[in-house]
């Protein structure tokens, strides 16, 4: 039997939401192998942060370097990186691996405003990562960081995703949680073309580890070999199934349903 395997670098959210674990449920569901290097503990639930504990360069260098000696992963995602350091010494490993179906989420703080990546790695994230991505995801806010302009307009989301894709990311999704109106939508661009990809907006509190499952989705379908616009295309509707089939666990932000895209018999 074949299977694809696929790898996070991400944090672990105690809650089971978001990061790691929202990676693996994630390629679970999708029929691929995952593997996890661990960058940081968070202390999470659905009301917040409450402490976020990052391992040392070492033992992060050292997870990594195993799975790159024995298990060839076939697509790579990171999320938390929390410091410059960690940043930096994640990108030397993916580069020294030569893994370059990369899926690049770059999480800075989380939805209660915990930060989760420190201002001043911001950047290492674009000096030594991006350059690396196969795929970049920011939402919003994060976009807005990285470009450095305000996204008030269609038109400038536009121009930010240019100006990713000119620091080096091959494809750049641009989420549009963070927009408003009764739809959402996620702008692609490859570089060339923008493709739009649109669902109706759920109003829910219930939409912790959205950014988290969407980008590990995508890095699971890559892992199976599908094309970017394909990838993004099944990740939107995994998140959408996800964000809509609620769980409603928990007395805050809630996580997703990461059963219900499988469940519905979407595959
Ligand atoms: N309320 C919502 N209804 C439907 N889709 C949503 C909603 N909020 C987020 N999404 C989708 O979830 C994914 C993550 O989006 P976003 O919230 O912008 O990222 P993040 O979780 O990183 O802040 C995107 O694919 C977006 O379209
Ligand atoms: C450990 C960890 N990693 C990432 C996040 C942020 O996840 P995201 O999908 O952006 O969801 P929200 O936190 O915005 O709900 C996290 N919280 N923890």
């Amino acid at each position: 039997m074949q299977v694809a395997k696929a790898l996070t670098i991400a944090g672990s959210d105690s809650g089971g939401g978001a990061g790691i674990q929202a990676d693996l449920k994630t390629f679970q569901e999708l029929d691929v192998f995952g593997m996890s290097a661990i960058t940081a503990v968070t202390a999470q639930n659905t009301m917040g942060v409450h402490g976020v504990y990052p391992l040392s360069i070492e033992a992060v260098v050292q997870q990594i370097k195993v799975i790159a000696e024995d298990l060839s992963p076939d697509a790579v995602k990171t999320g938390m990186l929390f410091s410059a350091e960690l940043t930096e010494a994640v990108a030397n490993q993916i580069h020294t691996s030569s893994w370059l179906k990369l899926v690049v989420d770059p999480v800075m703080v989380a939805k209660g405003g915990a930060p989760l990546l420190q201002e001043q790695a911001v950047d290492s994230l674009k000096r030594n990562l991006i350059p690396l991505a196969h795929v970049i995801t920011p939402n919003i806010p994060e976009a807005e960081i990285i470009v450095g302009f305000a996204i008030d307009t269609f038109e400038k989301r536009k121009d930010a995703a240019k100006a990713i894709f000119q620091l080096g990311a091959q494809n750049v999704v641009i989420k549009g949680g963070h927009g408003e109106g009764s739809e959402v939508t996620d702008l692609l661009f490859d570089g060339k073309e923008f493709h739009l990809l649109k669902s109706m907006r759920t109003e829910t509190k219930h939409t912790h580890g959205t950014g988290c499952t969407f980008a590990a989705a995508i890095t699971a379908e890559i892992a199976k070999g599908k094309t970017v616009v394909d990838a993004v295309t099944t990740a939107k509707a995994f998140i959408q199934a996800a964000i809509e089939d609620t769980l409603g666990i928990g007395s805050g932000h809630g996580p997703t349903n990461h059963w219900a895209y499988r469940r519905r018999g979407a595959k």
